[in-house]
């Protein structure tokens, strides 16, 4: 399948369309199909995740942006331009702008800050002045001025990573790339290099294309995002839409490594896929909007006229929108779960019911 028309638009940064990837047989493996055609925009100036575990063909697939790998079948198109029609020098010009930031950082030891950050510059033949005059401000911006003359193994990981992103940025490129930037960094580094790449999306107006496997990447900074499986896209969409309303299994799967999502030990071990006379159903209820700031609970126990308990709760922030997720558990007898699917229905929460308890 292709891409529908009518899903492509002129401000589409990055257009994969109908792109497999196969790898062919070699030395002792089967031949292995990566990509099976995966059709996705990305928008200008979003910031897309592409989410799926390991193995799914993220990575192959943002290699295809750059050129480092070719489709099987099926085009990639980088700001209007079919990648896969390019010649040595025109590759040579969409590397220059697509940025890169990599999950080891792929710094050169032997040189100062400065010097990583420099690097594309000089092997672009600019000038020693054009290059300080561009460095600097870049420096400044990562927030790293004062290490300019230090040596990549003198620094954090969080402190590498902001060297990459400054060397990302140095050719001025409109589309960065960030193939799993944050997964060697602990979670309050990782929050800080994602507010970075937040502010450069905002303030220089760069699109980036980010893959991952945490979906708590995901949900603090993509506006978008796909899912992808075993070679295929699952799911894609607007990210608080993907979050709230998820279809697709992996989907739900990789959510529910989420802080606030999982369930309490004692709980989830007790669950039963069907119900025995007496038994409570154990039912997941996502609510946002208006939904977020009316007193629900109280409202539902009075509409069930039942006991009703809480398992587990959060509420949350996933682009900027908040979203609660609640578990609860009520008598599974047809009177009153049918009062509860009604009350739900009516305020328009999403329910997923995970099993059952005695
Ligand atoms: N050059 C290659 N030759 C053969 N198979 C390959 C090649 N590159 C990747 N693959 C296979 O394609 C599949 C997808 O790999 P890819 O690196 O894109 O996955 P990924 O989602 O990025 O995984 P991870 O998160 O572990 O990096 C894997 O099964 C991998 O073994």
């Amino acid at each position: 399948m292709t891409l529908p028309r009518s899903e492509i638009s002129a401000g589409d940064a990055v257009v994969f369309d109908a792109v497999s990837k196969r790898f062919p047989a070699s030395g002792g493996n089967t031949a292995f199909t990566a990509l099976d055609n995966v059709s996705l925009a990305v928008a200008r100036g979003s910031i897309t995740g592409i989410i799926g575990r390991s193995g799914a063909g993220k990575s192959t697939l943002i290699r295809l942006v750059n050129g480092l790998e070719k489709p099987s079948s099926g085009k990639v198109f980088v700001d209007g331009v079919d990648v896969g029609a390019l010649d040595e020098a025109g590759l040579r010009d969409l590397r220059r702008s697509v940025g890169m930031i990599f999950q080891h950082f792929n710094l050169l030891s032997s040189r100062t800050v400065f010097g990583n950050v420099a690097l594309p510059l000089e092997i672009a033949g600019m000038d020693r002045r054009a290059i300080e005059q561009r460095v600097r401000p870049l420096l400044e911006l990562v927030g790293l001025a004062d290490k300019h003359g230090r040596y990549p193994a003198e620094l954090s990981g969080g402190q590498k990573q902001r060297i990459g992103i400054a060397r990302a940025l140095a050719t001025e490129p409109k589309l960065l790339l960030s193939d799993e930037a944050t997964s060697a960094l602990d979670p309050e580094t990782t929050q800080s290099i994602l507010e970075l790449l937040r502010r450069i999306n905002a303030e220089l107006g760069l699109t980036v294309l980010l893959i991952t496997h945490e979906m708590e990447v995901v949900k603090a900074v993509t506006s978008d995002v796909a899912v992808i499986d075993k070679g295929e896209i699952v799911e894609r969409g607007h990210t608080f839409d993907v979050f709230t309303h998820s279809r697709h299994e992996t989907t739900r799967a990789l959510l529910s490594g989420l802080a606030g999502s999982k369930l309490p030990e004692a709980v989830a071990r007790g669950l039963k896929p069907a119900a025995a006379s007496g038994d409570r159903v154990v039912v997941r209820l996502t609510f946002f909007g208006a939904a977020a700031e009316r007193p629900l609970i109280s409202q539902l126990i009075e509409s069930v006229g039942a006991e009703v308990n809480i398992i587990a709760g959060t509420i949350d922030e996933i682009g900027g929108k908040p979203y609660g997720s609640l578990v609860v558990a009520y008598g599974a007898d047809a009177e009153t779960s049918g009062k509860a699917e009604r009350f739900f229905t009516e305020n328009g929460l999403v329910t997923e019911v995970l099993g059952y308890v005695a």
